[in-house]
């Protein structure tokens, strides 16, 4: 059984007739576009998205989600997204994908912010997973610098032989910071570098968290 799509079949549940729906990005998330696109054409359900990445607004258009401009959101009700690690208190690391500002932009004006994830996501302390901070391409060298002096070790993210740009047309660095303590403390560490647009770290953001397991069960928190 695929324990992403558990999780994804499951959060879905929570979509109600009317809503706009924050669409998440990555192979998670990619269930849970599935899942909505077909409850909307057995039940009925009337709704409307918008959407983190490209990627997830083209995957949208396919299974015929309407997406809606930005400029005639009022509110989003939900949004559904996967993560790379959860912590104990629910924090996140977010961004293997290269989504984590758009992500955090759509998560952070959302009602109801559900994450996804399958058992290995689950961690006692976030870090492992290399924390995937966004900078601008701009004296990127000297950004990555005060980023190392904060105890990581930055490895700017490739795509082949070049360098991975966001949908923003930034750089992701994923530092390696192995543990991360105190996730919110560190975040506001980072966001005083500038040249820094975003990081992955989502601390006190999720309303629910569902984990999927191989079994096909799921556990809802
Ligand atoms: O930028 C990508 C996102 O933050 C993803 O939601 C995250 O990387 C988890 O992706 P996946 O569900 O593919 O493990």
């Amino acid at each position: 059984m695929n324990a992403k799509k558990a999780a994804a079949d499951k959060a879905v549940e929570l979509i109600q007739d009317g809503m706009t729906v924050g669409l998440g990005t990555g192979s998670t998330a990619y269930w849970a576009i599935h899942r909505i696109a077909e409850r909307m054409k057995e039940e009925g359900l009337q709704l409307q998205a918008v959407s983190s990445s490209k990627n997830s607004e083209q995957l949208a258009n396919q299974l015929g989600i309407p997406i809606i401009p930005f400029s005639a959101v009022e509110t989003i009700d939900i949004t559904i997204d996967g993560a790379d690690e959860v912590d104990g208190e629910s924090s996140l690391i977010k961004g293997g994908g290269g989504a984590l500002l758009r992500e955090k932009i759509i998560a952070s004006n959302s009602k109801e912010f559900v994450v996804i994830v399958d058992e290995s996501k689950l961690v006692e302390t976030l870090g492992k997973f290399p924390l995937p901070i966004e900078i601008v391409p701009f004296a990127a060298e000297l950004t990555i610098r005060r980023l190392e002096q904060l105890g990581c070790r930055p490895v700017v993210r490739m795509a082949d032989e070049s360098t991975f740009i966001t949908d923003n047309g930034n750089w992701i660095v994923d530092c390696h910071f192995d543990e991360i303590k105190r996730p919110g403390e560190l975040g506001e560490r980072i966001k005083t570098i500038p040249g820094v647009v975003e990081h992955g770290l989502f601390v006190q953001m999720a309303s629910t968290i569902v984990v999927g397991h191989l079994d096909g069960t799921t556990t809802v928190r």
